[in-house]
């Protein structure tokens, strides 16, 4: 229990993480399998596998084992966003959420076919900040606005229930990503890692979250599109440990 939760830990102590985010929905087995090979190459630490949707996990997932010896942490949707062939799942409750599903009960769904598969469940608390047009999640989830004092509130509530991560979420593809401040303000009073993720578009943006106390980054449409700029970012989070 807590082999991949702990490896992060540990890694956690020295630099900063970057993690790739792989929507099955976009991408075929063949291509998943490319992607992870690259990433890799390029250091991310982590591949993310979920979307908002569920197709494909299974045979996504499958491919990104065989590609690389990488951890591969669900996130999922719901509970059919399993798979027996990930490491691990983020086993989220999207705490600003106003529908029981994404609170609790798609994870009272998903525990049996996770304890049946032996994958290991790392607890995560999952805010979506709102920062322009309402993004996918936004809209699915019925998420609740929050002032930069109850998204801290909801950190630190995150923490208090033993939760090993907080996300701050922007949505996939968002047009601006989460603020600088609400960033610090969080990392200010948690000491648990923070990921955020989100319409970080390049290294410029990624270096100013880092900055702002971002422990993880998490990109998936960036990556997706283009090698070249997943280089870039990657790369960025790197040399972010060398500077530290
Ligand atoms: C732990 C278990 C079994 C379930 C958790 C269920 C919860 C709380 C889900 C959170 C809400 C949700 C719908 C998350 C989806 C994850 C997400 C935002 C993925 C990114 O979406 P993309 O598919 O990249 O975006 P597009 O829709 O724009 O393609
Ligand atoms: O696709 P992007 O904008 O990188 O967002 C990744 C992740 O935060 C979505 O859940
Ligand atoms: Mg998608």
């Amino acid at each position: 229990m807590g082999k991949i939760k702990n490896q992060l830990y540990e890694k956690l102590k020295h630099e900063k993480l970057h993690f790739s985010l792989f929507d099955p929905e976009n991408l075929t087995p063949e291509q998943a399998s490319d992607l992870a090979k690259k990433v890799t190459e390029f250091g991310t630490d982590a591949i993310m596998v979920g979307g908002s949707t569920a197709t494909n996990v299974d045979l996504v997932t499958k491919a990104i084992r065989e590609a690389t010896k990488l951890p591969i942490i669900l996130f999922p949707n719901s509970a059919n966003g399993l798979s027996k062939y990930a490491d691990a799942v983020f086993f989220m409750s999207l705490l600003n959420s106003n529908k029981r599903d994404y609170l609790i009960g798609e994870q009272v769904k998903g525990a049996p076919i996770i304890f049946e598969h032996n994958i290991e469940p790392i607890p995560m608390g999952y805010i979506v900040i709102n920062t322009g047009e309402p993004t996918a999640v936004e809209k699915i989830a019925q998420i609740q606005r929050l002032t930069k004092e109850e998204v801290v509130n909801y950190a630190l509530s995150a923490e208090y229930f033993g939760m090993n991560f907080v996300y701050l979420e922007a949505g996939s593809g968002a047009m601006r990503s989460v603020p600088d401040d609400i960033i610090s303000a969080v990392k200010q009073k948690i000491n648990i890692p923070l990921i955020v993720g989100g319409g970080i578009n390049g290294p410029v943006t990624a270096i100013k979250k880092l900055d702002a106390g971002a422990d993880i980054i998490d990109t998936g449409t960036v990556i997706e599109r283009s090698y070249g700029k997943a280089a870039e970012i990657i790369d960025a989070v790197k040399k972010y440990k060398i500077k530290k």
